[in-house]
């Protein structure tokens, strides 16, 4: 059962030279609703390959039957790594993603993010993320938490980072508020995604 463990992660994990590889971080905001919908215009995509890493809290809003890509959860991570020859789980997520974008990233998240927090999957794969890698998050939070002043201040620090923001829109939110704090468009989040696509050729890169 642990070996089938191990020969999944490694078959599910392998990269094919040509495909793209975009890891979609969903954290624990209602937006979280719209996995399924963002996964598979993602993978519409030419060439690109698709995978999930889920917070706990995020699990509460989205059904993972209508997700065709493996979803990686807290538990895989202990699932796989028994023993000190065993790989780690986040480790490999981070070698295996060409571009990880977070959708929706939660306050929650962004304040662990932002501090540097790195307590489950998720954080762990951000806290060991390889910067010269694109990593794009989405906030989404409701509208009195998105004008906290330490949510400008957060977002701020993730952009030091160098990480990209695709920006909230206002709309009325689940919870009837009016104003800003909804995660934005599946749509603006997939055309962005597909400006990274051009992956820089490896053999220009190597010496
Ligand atoms: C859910 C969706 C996408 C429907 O259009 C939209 O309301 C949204 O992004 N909400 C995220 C903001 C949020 O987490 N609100 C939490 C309490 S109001």
């Amino acid at each position: 059962q642990q070996d089938d463990h191990m020969s999944s992660l490694k078959t599910d994990l392998l990269k094919t030279s040509g495909t793209f590889n975009v890891l979609v971080g969903v954290t624990g905001s209602v937006a979280a609703l719209k996995l399924p919908l963002l996964v598979s215009q993602l993978l519409e995509l030419s060439g690109v390959d698709v995978r999930v890493v889920t917070t706990e809290h995020a699990k509460h809003f989205y059904n993972s039957a209508e997700v065709s890509v493996k979803i990686y959860s807290d538990e895989d991570e202990w699932e796989l790594w028994k023993q000190r020859s065993d790989p780690v789980l986040h480790i490999e997520l981070r070698r295996w993603a060409d571009l990880l974008v977070i959708a929706p990233l939660d306050a929650n998240s962004l304040g662990k993010i932002a501090s540097g927090i790195c307590d489950n999957l998720l954080t762990c794969v951000v806290r060991a993320w390889d910067t010269s890698r694109p990593l794009l998050f989405c906030p989404a939070m409701n509208t009195a938490m998105w004008l906290h002043p330490i949510t400008a201040q957060q977002v701020s620090r993730l952009k030091e980072f160098g990480y990209v923001e695709i920006p909230c829109v206002a709309k009325k939110l689940v919870c009837g508020d009016e104003g800003k704090g909804a995660m934005a468009e599946v749509s603006t989040i997939v055309s962005l995604v597909k400006e990274y696509l051009q992956k820089p050729d490896e053999s220009s890169l190597e010496a």
